[in-house]
């Protein structure tokens, strides 16, 4: 039984619940597997979550039920929880019923969609927001992308944003690089925390997002997902002109 597993960090410092301080400056490491994917399964998530918290992750985020049921009983880190469902725009824990349940798996934030688009129980993000506190004592990260939903999700009392969806939406920033620009101007103008994610794919992004003002960065892909690792290598190794590759 570890701490997180009695119930949500508290503070033990004025300023912002424990569990936020816990991630402060700090890496916290997504790990996930898709659909249909060799990894999709409870257990081996749970052991590469393991092998981050070795590589000195603060906290783990990670995706579904059965997954975070596994972490929660394996890690004493902060745990971010999300389940994603549906084939609807809004797939990150979609409705208060996700975000509950996620609430039971003891993670100690729940992270559900931010943005302003509509949710497939008709609800608010406001609403989730304050029936997950009520009812659960979690905390509530929304992940956003844009400026003005995470000035929206502050308002409507999410306790951290984050920039997660930030180039999955089809009006945010495309591009393959993280959206530093997103990071700096919520960390300038928000009262809450600001998580970086989403396509931070070096340590030297990393370092950068937290020079931008961020709370804390999320990393996944990068570190957690071998496919995606293995296509950048294998796609860079068959463009490489020929005789580079027999000298
Ligand atoms: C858009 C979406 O569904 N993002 C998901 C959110 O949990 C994950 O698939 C990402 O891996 C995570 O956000 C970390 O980002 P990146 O893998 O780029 O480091």
């Amino acid at each position: 039984m570890t701490s997180h597993q009695q119930g949500p960090m508290t503070s033990t410092t004025p300023g912002h619940p424990a569990v936020l301080e816990a991630i402060r400056g700090r890496l916290v490491v997504s790990c996930q597997a898709y659909p249909g994917e060799p990894m999709r399964d409870p257990g081996t998530m749970c052991r590469i979550a393991q092998a981050a918290a070795e590589g000195g992750a603060a906290g783990i985020r990670a995706q579904g039920i059965e997954d975070l049921r596994r972490i929660r009983a394996a890690l004493d880190l902060p745990l971010i929880g999300l389940w994603k469902d549906g084939d609807g725009e809004v797939f990150i824990t979609p409705t208060l019923d996700h975000a509950l349940a996620v609430a039971g798996t003891g993670a100690d934030i729940v992270a559900v969609d931010g943005t302003l688009r509509p949710r497939p129980d008709g609800r608010t993000f406001a609403e989730i927001v304050a029936a997950v506190h009520d009812r659960t004592g979690r905390l509530v990260m929304a992940d956003v992308s844009t400026y003005e939903e995470g000035v929206a999700a502050a308002e409507a009392g999410a306790d951290v944003v984050g920039t997660t969806l930030s180039g999955h939406t089809p009006y945010s920033r495309p591009g393959p690089s993280p959206d530093l620009d997103l990071v700096a101007a919520l960390s300038r103008d928000l009262p809450v925390p600001v998580i970086a994610e989403g396509r931070i794919h070096t340590p030297e992004q990393a370092g950068a997002a937290i020079e931008a003002g961020a709370h804390a960065v999320v990393v996944g892909t990068a570190i957690t997902h071998p496919t995606t690792l293995t296509r950048w290598f294998a796609d860079s190794v068959t463009r490489s002109p020929r005789e580079v590759r027999s000298e």
